[in-house]
Formats: structure tokens, sequence, C-alpha cells
């Protein structure tokens, strides 16, 4: 049996942070993948394919509704096979970067297959077991899809589906206002498909800051109509047309559209792994049960990215590999931190959130002082012509950043240098004492600090 310092089961962002890492520290590796290519989820149906979406649904939207305005005048719809190439142009691209060949040359061993643990130190690919004195499970997730009478009948898609579509649905339904719902959403129909999106919670984007997230309803309920607090009850195929019955408050709504997206959130990768044969605790869903070090209830055994379901980000996953080779590979007693974690949701314009909102101050009975500025006062946003959105920022009263957020065109990107300041330990009051080359986007949170 050949024996390996690090097995990682799951080539996605977390699996090949934890491979080429502990490689890049001497340790002999082996990492299982069950698909055709390295790269998992965020890759081939995730994050990528859905920004590069986004930004193909931004270009034909502003053509259409912004270079109107000057005159330029856009008529026609947009080809969804060009789109598509478009979107896997990118793939393709970024692809070559994750590809078995960089794997293989840091003399990594790559095993193809689904396999299964046989003990805690132990894995079977098809014939072959091998050993692995620390194994590293990063298997992700995948859609989830409810039991809804007449769905699979009538057929849906999926983030594993919606980008190798060439036929631009006239009229979509979106199941689910998460974060993927609502960046998908706002793209097709921003592509031109009539869109409605059906969320069983009566709100959405309840983890932002309230003031944030009234800002950005406000904009996607003027792209996208929303049945709140509303379930699909059944689903049947007419004439061509998806009939869609959705119970809101009791009232039962008839929708007919050509395609139903389901996005109503995710499954972990764990249930073919035969993780209950040697004693791994898991949750309800599936998720693997983890210490702050991401070490299972066995020792020799971690779990990262989506498949422990603590934060389903690549950038998680990204930073849970790190501290999972600092663990496993050097014997640290490493902890993950998920405080200073950021996240982006990619609706045009962006949300960025690190920290505390206002809620969450509040339900902790933490002291914050807020300073908020509307883009509308930002010089650069208002020659843009794109100032709908707002920065807040809240303090402790040291003026310690404990919580920041912003909805606004590029916002994801600006909004890094608060997690620099955070990361470093600076106070609000830095964030006013550099310079800021007029008139960058970025200046939105100087004004915000200069408030201080
Ligand atoms: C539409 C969409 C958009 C997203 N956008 C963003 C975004 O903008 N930013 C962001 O931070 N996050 C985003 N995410 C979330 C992000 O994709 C995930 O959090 C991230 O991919 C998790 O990484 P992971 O390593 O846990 O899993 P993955 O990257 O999915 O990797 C898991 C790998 O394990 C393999 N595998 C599964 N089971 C087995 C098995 N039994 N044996 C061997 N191999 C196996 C899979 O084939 C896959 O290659 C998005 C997700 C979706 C669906
Ligand atoms: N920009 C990003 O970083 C980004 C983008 C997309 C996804 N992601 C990650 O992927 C994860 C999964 O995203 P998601 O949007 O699938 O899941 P989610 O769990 O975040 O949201 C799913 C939504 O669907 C609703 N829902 C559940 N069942 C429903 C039903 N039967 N009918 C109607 N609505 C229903 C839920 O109330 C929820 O609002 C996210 O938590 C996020 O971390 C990140």
């Amino acid at each position: 049996m050949e024996k390996y310092d690090v097995i990682v089961i799951g080539g996605g962002a977390g699996g090949l942070t934890v491979a080429s890492g502990a490689s890049s520290l001497g340790a002999k590796v082996a990492l299982v993948e069950k698909g055709q290519y390295l790269g998992g989820d965020c890759l081939h149906v995730g994050c990528v394919p859905s920004k590069a979406l986004i930004q193909a649904a931004k270009d034909s939207y502003r053509a259409k509704n912004k270079a109107t305005k000057l005159g330029l005048h856009v008529s026609g719809e947009v080809d969804m096979k060009e789109v598509k190439k478009r979107v896997q142009a990118s793939v393709s691209t970024i692809q070559k970067q994750d590809s078995d060949e960089r794997f293989l040359n840091m003399g990594i061993d790559i095993y193809r297959g689904n396999g299964k643990f046989t003990s805690e130190n132990t894995f079977m690919i098809k014939d072959t077991e091998i050993y692995g004195k620390r194994i590293i499970i990063a298997t992700g997730s995948r859609p989830f899809v409810p039991k809804i009478e007449g769905l699979e009948e009538a057929g849906y898609w999926t983030n594993e589906t919606l980008f190798q579509q060439e036929v631009l649905p006239k009229e979509l339904l979106v199941l689910g206002g998460g974060p993927i719902g609502l960046e998908l959403a706002q793209a097709m129909a921003r592509l031109g498909s009539v869109v409605t999106v059906v969320e069983q919670k009566d709100s959405l984007l309840s983890t932002e800051d309230a003031t944030i997230q009234k800002a950005a309803v406000k904009v996607l309920e003027s792209e996208l109509t929303f049945y709140l607090n509303a379930e699909v009850k059944k689903v049947e195929v007419q004439n061509d047309k998806k009939i869609v019955i959705v119970d809101k408050n009791g009232q039962q709504i008839k929708l007919a559209v050509d395609e139903i997206l389901v996005a109503v959130g995710r499954l972990p990768n764990s249930d073919s792994l035969q993780l209950e044969k040697i004693g791994i605790e898991m949750d309800e869903r599936g998720h693997i049960l983890t210490n702050e070090k991401l070490q299972t209830n066995l020792s020799t055994i971690y779990a990262i990215g989506d498949v422990n379901g603590k934060f389903p980000f690549t950038h998680v996953a990204g930073e849970e590999g790190k501290t999972a080779v600092q663990n496993a590979v050097l014997g640290f007693p490493k902890k993950m931190k998920y405080d200073q974690i950021p996240w982006i949701i990619y609706t045009d314009p962006e949300i960025f959130h690190i920290g505390l909102t206002e809620q969450d101050a509040k339900e902790k009975r933490i002291a914050v002082s807020i300073y908020e500025i509307p883009l509308a006062e930002v010089d650069r946003f208002v020659a843009d012509h794109e100032d709908r959105g707002l920065v807040k920022i809240l303090t402790n009263s040291k003026g310690k950043i404990v919580g920041a957020h912003a909805f606004g065109k590029g916002a994801g990107d600006w909004m890094q240098t608060i997690v620099f300041a955070i990361a470093q330990n600076h106070k609000i009051g830095d964030l006013s004492q550099m310079v800021y080359p007029y008139p960058n986007h970025a200046a939105a949170i100087q004004r915000t600090a200069d408030l201080y």
C-alpha cells in the first residue's frame, strides 16, 4: 500500500490549497478527485462562470440603459451562445492554473475516482487503497433540490446546468433568494429574461446590515419580481410552459414560465465517503463536524470548505486549507477565526460585508458608533452617474472598527482597504490619514472615516 503524509480528498478551492501547501513543506501528498478536472465548483459551476455571466449581463444592460441616454441606440437580443462561449472561455483560461500537470510537477500523486474510507488512516479509490498519516476532506457541496410535486418531471436548472445553456428563457422562475439566486436572477434579467424570484423567508438579504439591505432590495425590486414568504407547491407542463403553483399566505398564484432555476441552498458532499463506518460525526444535513483546528472527532482526519458547513465561500475554503496544513503537517495548534472574514454579494451594485451589522451589535448589546455616507456625496460616483448606495462603518468607543458594510458600484474591490485596516488593528481615524488619489471610488471610505 502506497503511504503518504497527507491525503487530500477533493481537488477544489480548499483541497488544492492543502495539496500545494503541504507539498511545498516537503510532505508526500496524494490528491483524490472524482471529476475529470481539478478546480472544483468555484471554477467550473460557481464563482467564475457566475461572475463571467454577471459581467456579460452588466455589459449588455449598460449598453441598453446607459449608452442609449447618450444618443447611441442599441437594439436586438443577447445571443446566449455567445454569452456561453465567453463564460466558458473564462473558465478554461483559469483552468490552466489548476491543471493536473501543475500539481504533478509539485510531486503530488493524483488519484481519479469517488473513493471511500476504510479506516481513519486509509482510503480506497476503485481497487487501490492508500495510507495517509493525515487525511483532509475537501469534497465541497452540491445544489439541494427540494421535493416539489412535478418538479423532476418538468425539469429545472441548477448552477451545475445554467452555464451550459444556449437559449435565454423568456420567463424564468428562480427558486430561492439567497446569494446564488439573487446574483443569477439579476444577471438573467439583464440578459433579457423576465425573472420572478420565489423566496420562503419574509425578507431578502437578512444577514446584511438593515440599511444596506433596504438600499439593495430597492434596486433589486426595480429589476425583478419577488414573492416572499412564498412556497412552490406544484409544477406541471402545459403547452411547453412550466406552470408553477406558488402558495403565498394561503393564496395560490399560478405562474407560467419557460424555465426554473433552483437555488435554495447546498448539500455537503459527505454521503459517499462511508464516514459513518469509521465513526466521523456529522450534523443532520451531513456537514462534517470539526473543532477550531478543523479536526474531526477522529484526530487524523480534518474537514475544510463547504463540506464542514461553516462558511461556504472560496476564500474561506482557502484559509481553512492553510490552517489545516499548519495543523496536519507542521503539528501547530492553529485555530481558524471567522470574525474577520469579509464577503461580497455580486449583485450590481455590489454588497460588501465584514464584521458586525447594526442589528448584530444591538442583539449582542455591544455599544457602537455608526458612521455612514451616501455615495451620492462622493464625487467619483456622481461623475460616473452611478451614485446609488452607501458606506457604513461601525466602531467601538475607542474607534476600533467592528463592522463595515457597503452597497455600491465595485464595493467589493474598494472596501478591501477596510479588510486591511481591521486585520492590522487600525482604527477608523487611520482611514482618514492617508492620501486617496482624487477622485477614486475608495474616497468613499475616507469621507466616512472623516465623520469620526
Ligand atoms: C453559483 C455559485 C456562485 C458562487 N460564487 C462565489 C463567490 O463569488 N465567491 C465565493 O467566495 N464563493 C462563491 N461560491 C461558493 C464557492 O464555490 C464554494 O464555497 C467553494 O467552491 C468551496 O470550496 P471547496 O473546496 O469546499 O469545494 P469545491 O471547490 O467544490 O471542491 C470540491 C471538489 O471535491 C470533489 N469531490 C466531491 N466529492 C468527492 C469524492 N467523493 N471523492 C473525490 N472528490 C470529490 C469535487 O469534484 C470538487 O472538485 C459560489 C457557489 C456557487 C454555486
Ligand atoms: N458572492 C458570493 O460569495 C457567493 C455567491 C453565491 C453563493 N455563495 C455561497 O453559496 C452558498 C449557497 O448559496 P444559496 O443561495 O444556494 O444558498 P442560501 O442558503 O444562502 O440561500 C438559499 C435561499 O433559499 C431560500 N429557500 C430555501 N428553501 C426554499 C424553498 N423551498 N422555496 C423558496 N426559497 C427557499 C432560503 O430561505 C434562502 O434564502 C451561500 O451561503 C454562499 O456562501 C457565495
